[in-house]
């Protein structure tokens, strides 16, 4: 089997500013070409990791021991110029935020072509011709009218579209989506997940899908990590995990999830005792070791 594109393994951080443990020991492995949900409630720490790939945690989250591995280096070991040459090149981000992920104050030309220019060293006309080309995959229906446009100028979906051309732009190796569909209606969320799912085969990159969601787990994963209080509860295919769910918690986490199978039938609450239970195997995990 060829290597792993990102291999996390014993990832632990802490909060200082919660004086907290975010992440235990998490191991995630993304292939080549694979979707990843990393999937739990809010605080379990999806985005810590996702910002660790990313190199963009928040000077209050200390990482406290484990290795990413990306493409066969352990990012640790590169020194901050290089780090940050391969996240620009080969690990791009999809924000949750359509709006907040654009400048509202410069005209989406500038805002696609930024990194094309100053990362992959195109000329203003190659990044242009490029630019359009990207608005065109993602099924943009005037792209030159769009590349002079503001944000303001757009609707949430096209804000989102823009936002998934710049993070396949320079052909990165992994595209981290940070609950994307989150701010959007339903019906703009499935074709949103329908075109990220699309753009990752055409392009044969791996992605990291955060989301809370398991009907999106459903709709877009190949595989997911599902994590609770920043520790790994289970992780394998999303079909055994929404067929056959191994762990209490997966299987109550899917009762308390909206039927995206049986839209008729309702959800039911996390029972306190499975999360009892968990709380207790955290407790015991963390024995002995200070926050
Ligand atoms: N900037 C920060 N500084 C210190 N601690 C933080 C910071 N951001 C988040 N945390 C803490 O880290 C833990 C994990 O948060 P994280 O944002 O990774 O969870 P999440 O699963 O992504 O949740 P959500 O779905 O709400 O975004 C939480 O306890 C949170 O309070």
């Amino acid at each position: 089997m060829s290597a792993p594109l990102l291999d996390i393994s014993g990832l632990s951080a802490i909060s200082t500013r919660e004086n907290a443990r975010v992440l235990r020991d998490v191991d995630l492995v993304v292939a080549e070409g694979e979707v990843h949900g990393l999937v739990g409630e809010s605080g379990a720490g999806k985005s810590t990791i996702a910002k660790a790939v990313l190199d963009m945690l928040p000077r209050t989250i200390r990482v406290t021991g484990g290795r990413i591995v990306f493409r066969g280096r352990d990012l640790a070991s590169l020194d901050r110029a290089s780090l940050r040459a391969l996240v620009a090149r080969e690990i791009a981000l999809i924000p949750q935020d359509p709006m907040t992920g654009l400048n509202p104050t410069r005209r989406i030309e500038a805002q696609l072509t930024d990194g094309m220019r100053l990362v992959a060293g195109m000329s203003r006309g190659e990044a242009r011709e490029r630019a359009l080309a990207l608005l065109e995959e993602v099924r943009i229906a005037d792209p030159a009218r769009t590349l002079a446009a503001y944000p303001h100028e757009l609707s949430g979906g096209m804000r989102q579209r823009v936002l998934i051309a710049a993070a396949f732009a320079l052909e990165p190796k992994l595209v981290v989506a940070d609950e994307p569909t989150t701010a959007l209606d339903v019906t703009v969320q499935k074709q949103i997940l329908r075109l990220i799912r699309g753009m990752q085969e055409r392009h044969g990159t791996g992605v990291i899908f955060v989301t809370h969601d398991l009907g999106v787990v459903a709709k877009i994963c190949d595989r997911v990590t599902l994590l609770y209080q920043g520790k790994v509860v289970e992780a394998g295919t999303a079909r055994e995990m929404i067929e056959t769910p191994r762990h209490a918690y997966t299987r109550a986490l899917l009762a308390a999830s909206p039927r995206y199978d049986r839209p008729e039938h309702g959800c039911d609450p996390v029972p306190g005792s499975v999360v009892a239970g968990l709380e207790a195997e955290i407790a015991r995990h963390d024995e002995g070791r200070a926050p």
